[in-house]
């Protein structure tokens, strides 16, 4: 890909074009205090440190590695105050050894993000350190596009995965489809998985690499390995789209709007859907070539509101921007945007900057947490591969399993659950031994299951929850309805990666809900038993009926 500059001119991007947070506070002279927790870490400096002090260095290290899961930050020439007071050249090349050889004590790479020249010619130098850990190939994120029809989320995927530039006629979204229907029509309808990786200097990995580049040899080189699940944005598609935000966990989602059509069609549907399923997002303003995206900047603080949330805009506009945006330095409150064309690729260069800096999603502590309860595999994928046997793709939301395990899989018609082995499991293609809560994968069965269906389940053969229901309870908000829900409502519920015809059979408080009205409700799957938990978010829709809610109660087929 050509080098590429940044395409706003700030002259552009006065603050009357939009109101968006003063990235300036950020980048001024003071950090926030350093936190306690966390993978940011501040060090003023650091040169030749005793043999003892080095040591308690590496293990600060470890610990900051873990809570970003694989990935810490490090200011250095900072005070633990925040304060930037900066090193003279010599003691940066100092500190900046040091910092080198405490990460390699750990097998961690080095980067440096930037460095700033501080007022007083000192330096402040940010760096990020990355570990993938052990048991893993690289360290994964997974981003949902999100979209209208035709604001160019395929082309977009394709030009950062391909690492060619589109020519404005769909070139780079031929590669993206599975179907010859979309490839007719140029629509995404299934979902696709699109893998971008990047090497531990921040050069992306993809199929122009080097020649014959597989999918493998993505996994293979890159040390931090970004998975794009390519949504679709025609509203025909919308529970495939919902699904996909549902039941994958996406750790953030990457909402794609055309500078020539706006925030139009499903845009706002697709946000609110975000919303309500609490993923962070961020935008990305495409087909800058052909229309300036200043009335669509414009309209996005008021259209941010629309959906609900009290977001500010941030329009990132150059590298130090987009690292900042990336790397979790700014309030929750903020949504990064970026202004793209994937035909001449103006943007694309901060864009990439920002998802190789952008954090793995949950916690060390949350992760910790998942790791330690029993098995939970949701099926997203089922496929019989010769002598190989039963296959099940999808994703590990609990616990770890291992290869030779027990496990119990259904709900099967009747409700109940049996018991199958796992032969072996791959990774991104590769066999590994284990995966961890968090981590998709295709697991290998002993045995075939002949009502094997997508939204089953891989348990634990000591969890006493694995048995299917028809019945349900939940606390529900209608979000929208143009009268009100009675008994008898029916609607296409979605639970994690379920998806099914539910018809609400009792409402608790009173005979009717509104929009905007909350009340607890019993549903009851029309087709086949399912597998849900108390606690599990919800989401139902039906025509221009939605809503969300909680489960608060099961009931499991006797
Ligand atoms: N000029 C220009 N055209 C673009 C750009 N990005 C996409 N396009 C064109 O816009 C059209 C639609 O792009 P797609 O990527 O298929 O749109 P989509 O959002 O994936 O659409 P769905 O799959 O239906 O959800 C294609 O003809 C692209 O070539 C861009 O940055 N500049």
């Amino acid at each position: 890909m050509d080098p590429l500059v940044s395409f706003f001119d700030p002259d552009d991007c006065s603050p009357n074009c939009v109101q968006q947070t003063n990235l300036h506070n950020i980048n001024q002279n003071v950090l926030p205090p350093e936190p306690q927790v966390g993978n940011i870490e501040y060090k003023l400096k650091i040169i030749n440190p005793s043999k003892q002090r080095f040591e308690h260095l590496v293990t600060q290290m470890k610990w900051r590695l873990r809570e970003g899961q694989g990935e810490a930050i490090y200011e250095i020439g900072v005070e633990d105050t925040g304060a930037l007071t900066g090193l003279s050249c010599n003691d940066m090349t100092a500190s900046l050894q040091t910092l080198k050889q405490m990460a390699l004590k750990l097998g961690a790479t080095t980067t440096i993000l930037r460095d700033r020249v501080l007022e007083n010619n000192k330096i402040v130098t940010e760096v990020l350190v990355r570990k993938v850990p052990d048991d893993q190939n690289n360290i994964e994120i997974r981003v949902a596009v999100l979209g209208n029809a035709d604001a160019g989320k395929s082309t977009l995927l394709g030009v950062l995965t391909q690492g060619h530039l589109d020519n404005g006629n769909g070139r780079a979204r031929l590669n993206m489809f599975r179907h010859l229907h979309e490839v007719q029509s140029g629509r995404t309808s299934s979902i696709s998985h699109e893998i971008l990786g990047f090497n531990s200097q921040g050069q992306e990995i993809n199929y122009s690499y080097s020649d014959l580049m597989t999918a493998e040899d993505i996994c293979e080189e890159s040390n931090k390995l970004i998975t794009f699940l390519d949504l679709a944005g025609h509203k025909k598609y919308i529970r495939t789209t919902i699904q996909g935000l549902s039941g994958y966990l996406p750790h953030h989602a990457m909402l794609v709007i055309s500078s020539s059509a706006g925030a139009v069609g499903m845009t706002q549907e697709h946000l609110s859907i975000a919303v309500a399923l609490k993923v962070p997002f961020f935008i990305v303003i495409t087909k800058t070539d052909l229309v300036s995206p200043r009335s669509t900047l414009q309209s996005l603080e008021s259209f941010l509101k629309q959906v609900g949330c009290q977001k500010v805009p941030l329009i990132v506009k150059n590298i130090d921007d987009a690292i900042t945006a990336g790397a979790n330095q700014l309030k929750d409150n903020v949504v990064p945007i970026f202004c793209v064309s994937s035909v001449t690729g103006e943007g694309l260069k901060l864009l990439l900057k920002f998802l190789f800096v952008l954090p793995p999603g949950l916690g060390i502590n949350e992760r910790e947490r998942l790791e330690q309860e029993l098995p939970e595999f949701q099926i997203d994928e089922n496929f019989r591969a010769g002598d190989v046997g039963q296959i099940v793709g999808g994703l590990l939301t609990k616990g770890a399993i291992t290869e030779g395990m027990h496990l119990n899989i259904g709900p099967h018609k009747d409700g109940s659950f049996t018991t199958v082995t796992v032969q072996s499991i791959h990774r991104n293609k590769v066999p590994c031994r284990m995966v961890r809560a968090g981590q998709s994968a295709a697991i290998c069965l002993n045995r075939q299951i002949d009502d094997l269906r997508n939204g089953m389940f891989l348990l634990s053969t000591e969890d006493k929850a694995a048995v299917g229901c028809f019945y349900f309870q939940a606390n529900i908000c209608v979000l929208f309805h143009s009268t009100a829900i009675y008994c008898g409502f029916q609607t296409t519920v979605f639970i994690g990666n379920i998806r099914q015809t539910a018809i609400i059979v009792g409402i608790f408080s009173s005979d009717c809900i509104h929009t905007n009205e909350r009340d607890s409700v019993l549903f009851k799957f029309t087709r086949l038993p399912e597998h849900v938990r108390i606690g599990q978010r919800l989401l139902f829709r039906e025509g221009r009926t939605k809503g969300i809610g909680e489960i608060t109660q099961v009931f499991p087929c006797s």
